[in-house]
């Protein structure tokens, strides 16, 4: 069958959009132009723009997408340099951000200039986990209490007799389970080296629930993911007790600064601060006592490849400003669930690779583990970057005057 003509089969639906591969001899990239053009002709629609594109479908198609019609462009700037004092990221870092919200790169990049002129910023990780809690329905909660105390005590065992069957990396550190009745939610915990970690810690608790099953018949392991994970989705569990990288990035800076640099004062942003992001945000019952971490995850995430819908819980955390007793600021982020990673998942795209290696954190560490720290060093960074110009932007009501000339 010629090109036209499976163009005409696709745009009749008389061959399924994933099914274009089988007529293609396995080639990816055709079958990507054959059902862009199929539905260009079944919605009379031009998708020339999403049809222009240097990465190749051939390595994608099966790891990070289907039914592949070609790629969306977000464009990409860059904020920086910021130098970082952390225990992993160490100098002055270039930070890639797509987005198309205009503004948002200039604040950065101002922020990221008035904390490299105050010296840098000093970042601190307290905690790397994924997780993932799978929910087994028991006959009693008295049962699940048994199977919870056993799980408990068996966390070696389990790392021996089902993780490692199924990942080199991933090690399973600890549990905390939750009953509600009958039902138990195990929330494991792993170490899980570069990766962000779901597929690892996925596929690891499937193998964990194959040896509980086989130790209690009478329990029934009803859902991989019982949603006290959390992933994906606002939540008190990993604001309070974390997920992937709990993060802190903090900062003193000259007033001197603060008034050249961010045409305010120290007690102006402390106050703004304190009324907003605190006191506003707990009226709002936000998990966000932050103006805008969103903007500077979620266009990092983007740039980089990572998993775009945990920006959810990326958004989680607190901002902190106060007066020194000198006169200059002290600020604070800290970033309870920074789910990220620079091996697996989006992390292999060219683009995105390419992006991970402007900070110097493409590919795994060494050891293990310690690109991903680094990045999550330069993320928590960047967004204290970003929540001091945005911050210093409304206290010196500059936020609509910005907008308005960079945005519009
Ligand atoms: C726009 C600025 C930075 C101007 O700020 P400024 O102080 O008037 O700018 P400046 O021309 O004096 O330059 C100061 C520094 O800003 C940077 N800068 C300045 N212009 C550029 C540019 N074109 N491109 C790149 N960098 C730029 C640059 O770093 C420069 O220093 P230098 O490096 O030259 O020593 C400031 O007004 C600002 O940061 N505004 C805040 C904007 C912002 O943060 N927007 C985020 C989105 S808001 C939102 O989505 C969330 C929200 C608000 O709804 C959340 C909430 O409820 O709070
Ligand atoms: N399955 C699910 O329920 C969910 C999946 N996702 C998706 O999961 C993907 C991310 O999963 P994730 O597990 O991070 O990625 P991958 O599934 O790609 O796993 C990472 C792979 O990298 C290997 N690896 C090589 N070097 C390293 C290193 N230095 N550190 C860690 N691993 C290394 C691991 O080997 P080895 O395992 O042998 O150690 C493993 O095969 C994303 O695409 C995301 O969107 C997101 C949410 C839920």
């Amino acid at each position: 069958m010629n090109v036209e003509e499976l163009v005409d089969k696709v745009a009749s639906g008389e061959i399924k959009l994933h099914q274009v591969e089988k007529y293609t001899d396995g080639d990816k990239r055709l079958a990507t132009e054959i059902r862009r053009k199929a539905l260009e002709k079944k919605l009379g629609v031009s998708l020339e723009n999403i049809g222009h594109y240097s990465i190749d479908p051939n390595r994608l198609i099966g790891k990070n997408i289907e039914n592949m019609i070609g790629v969306v462009q977000i464009p990409m700037g860059v904020a920086g340099p910021l130098k970082i004092n952390g225990e992993y990221a160490k100098g002055e870092f270039y930070i890639p951000l797509a987005t198309t919200e205009g503004a948002l790169v200039a604040s950065v990049n101002r922020g990221c200039s008035a904390l490299t002129a105050a010296g840098g910023v000093k970042t601190t990780i307290i905690g790397d986990k994924m997780t993932r809690a799978p929910l087994l329905k028991c006959p009693d909660a008295r049962r699940a209490r048994e199977v919870a105390e056993w799980v408990k005590a068996n966390i070696d065992y389990l790392q021996e007799k089902a993780v490692s069957k199924v990942t080199s990396h991933g090690k399973l550190r600890d549990v905390k389970p939750y009953i509600v009745g009958n039902n138990l939610y195990l929330r494991f915990e792993f170490e899980t080296g570069d990766a962000m970690g779901m597929n690892m810690v996925t596929i690891s608790s499937e193998e964990i629930m194959k040896v509980i099953e086989e130790h209690f018949p009478d329990v029934r392991y009803l859902a991989l993911s019982g949603n006290l994970c959390v992933d994906k989705k606002p939540n008190a569990m990993n604001f309070i007790n974390g997920r992937g990288k709990t993060v802190i990035a903090e900062a003193v800076i000259p007033r001197e600064i603060v008034e050249k640099k961010l045409k305010t004062t120290p007690e102006l942003i402390a106050e703004v601060n304190y009324r907003k992001n605190l006191v506003g945000s707990a009226q709002a019952g936000s998990y966000g006592f932050n103006a805008h971490f969103a903007n500077i995850v979620g266009a990092i995430f983007l740039a980089t490849g990572q998993d775009e819908a945990q920006i959810t819980e990326g958004s989680h955390g607190i901002t902190l400003a106060e007066v020194t007793p000198e006169g200059d600021l002290y600020i604070s982020v800290t970033m309870p669930s920074l789910e990220i990673g620079t091996v697996g998942g989006g992390t292999r795209v060219p683009t995105q690779r390419e992006a991970l290696s402007i900070m110097g954190v493409a590919g795994g560490g060494d050891p293990p583990g310690t690109n991903a720290k680094k990045f999550a060093e330069i993320i928590a960074g960047a967004v204290l970057a970003g929540e001091l110009s945005l911050l210093a932007a409304i206290a010196a009501k500059h936020l609509a005057k910005a907008h308005a000339e960079l945005g519009r």
